[in-house]
C-alpha cells in the first residue's frame, strides 16, 4: 500500500481528493499498487467530508512518517512550500506540485535533491493546468532541439480578454467571475500583471533549454492597461489581443524571453484559444510546430495533472523520471531592449494624416489602422524595430503633441 499526503485543500487540493476517491480503482490499476491518502495538511478544518479524519495541521507528521512515500504540494506560494518540499525530498519522499511559483524559483535546486535521493519531483500541473505539456516536452519531444515556445499560458487573463472582446464585459467584472470559478491566483495581480505566465514560460524554457531561467530576468507586462479600444484596433488589423509568453533560443544559446500582451493574427492557431483555455506552441527542429490545447486552470483539470504525477511517482518508485535542468550562474537571457519586434500604437490627434506622417518620421514605414467609431485618434502598426527605438519614438510622438493611448507588440505567429 502506497501512502500519500496532500498539502493544501483549496481549489486544486479538494479536486485532487475528489479525483482520487472517484477514480481510485482505475488509478490503482494504472499505478500497479494500492494507494491511500493518509494525511491532508491544511490551515482550516473541513468537517462533514467523507475523509474529514485525514486532516492535520502539523507538517512534521508528514515528513516524519516513513510510510508516506509521495507528497502532493498544492498549497501555493514560495514559503513555506519550498521548505516543506525540500524536507520531503531530503526525507526520501517523491513530491508532485502544481505550484509554478515554487518550480520557477527553485526548480533546479529541488530537482538536484530529488536526483541525489533517487526520488521524483514532478510538476505537470504547474503549466497549462490539465494540458499535458511538461511530460511531452521533456519526453515525447526529447529528440528535438527546441527553438521556440510561445503560448497563452494564463487562463484567468485569457478568460478576461475573451469576456471583454465577446461581451464587452468590464475588466473588473470578468476578473471577479474568474475568481469565483477558481481560476485566479490567491493574489490575482499575479495573473493580471503577467507574473503567473512568466513563471510558466520560465519552467518551459528551463526544460527546453536545459538551464534555469529565472523569472526576475524576464521582461513581463500584463493586461491591466489593455482597453476595449485596443481590442477594436486589433480587430481592424485582422487579429486579437492575447497575453503571450514566448521564449526563443539563438544560435549562441542566448534566450530571448518575454511576457506581454500582443496582437496575434486571426489566422494564428493561438487566436482561437478562448475563455480559460491555454494554447502552447512548441517549435522543434524535427517536428516543426506542435500545439497543445486545453483548460489551463480550474479544480478538476488541474487535479487531473496532479493525480497523474502521483501515479507516475508510484509506478516509477526508485527511478528518477523528472525533467532536469541546471542552475546557471551566468545569465542566459538577452536584455529585451536588444531585441526587435513590430508594435501597434494608438495616439490622440486632431488630424490623422499629420499624426501618421510624424509616426513615419519616427518609426519608419507604418500601416494605418482605422476604427470608424473612434474619433480624435488614430492607430498604426510599425515594421520590425528595436525595443529601445520603439520606446524613444513613442516618447518623441508624445513630445510632438500626439499622446500615446495604447502600445502593444505585434507577433507573426
Ligand atoms: N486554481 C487553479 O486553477 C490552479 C492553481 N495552480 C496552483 O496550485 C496551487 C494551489 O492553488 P489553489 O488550490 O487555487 O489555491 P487555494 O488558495 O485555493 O488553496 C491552497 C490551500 O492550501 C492551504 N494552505 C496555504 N498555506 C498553507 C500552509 N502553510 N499549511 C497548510 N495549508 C496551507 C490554504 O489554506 P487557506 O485558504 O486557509 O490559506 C488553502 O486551503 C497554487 O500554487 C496555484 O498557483 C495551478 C494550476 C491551476
Ligand atoms: N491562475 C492560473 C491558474 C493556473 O495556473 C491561471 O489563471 O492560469
Amino acid at each position: 500500500m502506497f501512502q500519500i499526503a496532500l498539502m493544501g485543500h483549496g481549489v486544486v487540493g479538494s479536486g485532487v481528493a475528489e479525483v482520487f476517491y472517484k477514480n481510485r480503482k482505475s488509478i490503482e490499476k494504472r499505478a500497479g499498487q494500492e494507494m491511500e491518502i493518509k494525511y491532508i495538511l491544511d490551515l482550516r478544518d473541513f468537517p462533514g467530508l467523507a475523509y474529514s479524519d485525514k486532516f492535520i495541521k502539523d507538517f512534521e507528521t508528514i515528513v516524519n512518517d516513513d510510510e508516506v512515500k509521495v507528497v502532493a504540494e498544492v498549497m501555493g506560494g514560495l514559503h513555506p512550500a519550498f521548505e516543506f518540499v525540500k524536507r520531503c525530498l531530503e526525507a526520501g519522499k517523491s513530491v508532485v506540485t502544481s505550484n509554478k511559483e515554487l518550480v520557477a524559483a527553485k526548480g533546479a535546486e529541488l530537482l538536484a535533491i530529488a536526483k541525489a535521493k533517487n526520488v521524483n519531483f514532478l510538476f505537470e500541473a504547474s503549466v497549462g493546468g490539465g494540458i499535458p505539456i511538461i511530460r511531452p516536452l521533456h519526453q515525447c519531444l526529447a529528440a528535438n532541439e527546441i527553438d521556440e515556445i510561445a503560448g497563452i499560458l494564463n487562463g484567468t487573463t485569457n478568460f478576461i480578454l475573451t469576456k471583454m472582446i465577446r461581451e464587452g464585459m468590464a475588466f473588473s467584472d470578468a476578473l471577479k467571475l474568474a475568481q469565483e470559478l477558481g481560476y485566479a491566483e490567491k493574489d490575482p495581480t499575479a495573473d493580471v500583471e503577467g507574473i503567473d505566465a512568466c513563471r510558466k514560460i520560465c519552467i518551459l524554457a528551463s526544460i527546453a533549454f536545459g538551464k534555469h531561467i529565472y523569472p526576475e530576468h524576464v521582461y513581463t507586462e500584463g493586461i491591466s492597461k489593455i482597453t476595449l479600444e485596443d481590442v477594436s484596433y486589433a480587430e481592424a488589423w485582422g487579429g486579437v489581443i492575447k497575453l503571450i509568453g514566448r521564449a526563443k533560443r539563438d544560435e549562441n544559446g542566448k534566450v530571448t524571453i518575454m511576457v506581454s500582451p500582443a496582437f496575434v493574427s486571426g489566422e494564428s492557431q493561438l487566436a482561437s484559444v478562448s475563455d480559460v483555455f491555454n494554447g502552447i506552441l512548441v517549435r522543434g527542429d524535427a517536428t516543426g510546430d506542435v500545439v497543445f490545447y486545453g483548460k489551463g486552470a480550474g479544480k478538476l483539470p488541474t487535479a487531473s495533472a496532479v493525480v497523474a504525477d502521483v501515479i507516475d511517482c508510484v509506478k516509477n518508485w526508485g527511478i528518477f523520471k523528472a525533467p532536469f535542468w541546471v542552475a546557471e550562474e551566468d545569465d542566459a537571457v538577452l536584455d529585451y531592449k536588444d531585441t526587435e519586434i513590430a508594435f501597434y500604437l494608438r495616439v490622440r490627434c486632431d488630424e490623422a494624416d499629420k499624426a501618421l506622417n510624424k509616426a513615419k518620421e519616427l518609426f519608419g514605414e507604418v500601416t494605418p489602422l482605422r476604427v470608424p467609431s473612434l474619433t480624435g485618434e488614430v492607430g498604426f502598426v510599425t515594421g520590425i524595430i528595436g525595443e529601445e527605438q520603439a520606446q524613444k519614438a513613442a516618447k518623441a510622438m508624445e513630445s510632438a503633441g500626439y499622446p500615446v493611448l495604447g502600445k502593444v507588440r505585434v507577433l507573426d505567429y
